[in-house]
């Protein structure tokens, strides 16, 4: 658990969260017990190597689990079973919850506006004029950090980079307000610079907007520089969670985790990126112009 500590009710209980798929007539156990709680502004990091059930995990929270899989356990929001959400509830728990994918151009339609696949949740479910809705996307945009947000609403995903329309489908995901963002490799399909610089402005708005996130990485790293907490999987099991994970890893198969990271050099020539992107992110806030010689480096 999450800053046992803290007295303040959880966001997000999973509770011993089995999932079980028939694959040909035979039983595959995906999650063997998965549990762990979130606050409201907390962010967890979800690490582990390829196939012990991370994503399963964010897909049972969204209620995407594939179809035939059998769930046991429980997942409870603001503390209540999601199991039990039904027709405006369960719609309410949709818009409460959100989800980023790996690669934007999978999840976005290629031959719509930017700003029509935006606004058209809060426009048909929200019930938010067309007018007021392009007014929230330009706003969004621009806590993005992507400026000309209403030049940006005109123009098709094609004409956009991929770190670019990242961004979008994150203000995208965000005029929903949810209160849990589920970030699944939000930047695998990036450029390292990219990376750095979309994680830190989504660390960012966690804290202004009191989100609740669950990043899926396999950049231990990254998960650790802005995560409250680890949680480390192996064949559908939390092997080991906490606080301290990152600097102090004690299950055997964590450290080996550790071990496993890209080498020491590959690290040190990575540091000045993320340096960069976080002095450049900072200017960007603070209205002044980025640090000399960011445009050498850009
Ligand atoms: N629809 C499915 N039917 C059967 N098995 C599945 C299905 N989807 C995923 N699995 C299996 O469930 C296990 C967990 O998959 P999951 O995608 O959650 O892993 P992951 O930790 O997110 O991996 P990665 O980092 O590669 O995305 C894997 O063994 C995978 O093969």
């Amino acid at each position: 658990m999450i800053n046992a500590a803290d007295t303040a009710a959880p966001l997000l209980e999973v509770n011993r969260l089995t999932v079980d798929i028939d694959v040909d007539g035979e039983i595959r156990h995906i999650l063997n017990g998965v549990s762990f709680t979130l606050k409201a502004g907390e962010a967890l990091g979800l690490v582990g190597e390829s196939g012990s059930g991370k994503s399963m995990t964010v897909k049972a929270i969204d209620r995407l689990l594939p179809r035939g899989a059998r769930q046991g356990g429980s997942i409870r929001f603001r503390g209540r079973d999601i199991a039990t959400f039904k027709g405006s509830e369960a719609r309410r728990y949709c818009s409460e919850v959100a989800m980023v994918f790996q690669d934007p151009r999978v999840a976005i339609n290629p031959v719509r506006k930017i700003g029509d696949f935006m606004t058209e949740a809060i426009v048909t479910n929200g019930g938010v004029s067309r007018r007021e809705a392009n007014r929230r996307a330009v706003d969004m945009l621009a806590r993005l950090r992507i400026p000309d947000g209403a030049r940006r609403l005109e123009q098709y995903p094609h004409e956009l980079s991929g770190g670019l329309l990242q961004r979008v489908m994150i203000a995208s995901t965000l005029l929903t307000e949810p209160k849990l963002l589920l970030a699944d490799e939000p930047t695998t399909a990036l450029d390292v610079s990219t990376q750095a610089e979309i994680m830190l402005i989504l660390n960012d708005l966690r804290r202004d907007l009191g989100l609740a996130v669950i990043f899926i990485t396999h950049d231990l790293e990254l998960a650790g520089a802005i995560c409250d907490g680890l949680a480390v999987m192996y064949a559908g099991e939390i092997v080991e969670q906490g606080p301290h994970v990152y600097e102090a890893p004690r299950h055997p198969y964590t450290v080996e985790l550790m071990a496993a990271r890209p080498d020491i050099e590959r690290r040190v020539k990575r540091l000045p990126v993320l340096t960069y992107n976080l002095e450049r992110h900072r200017a960007l806030t603070a209205g002044v112009p980025a640090a000399a010689g960011e445009e050498q480096r850009r």
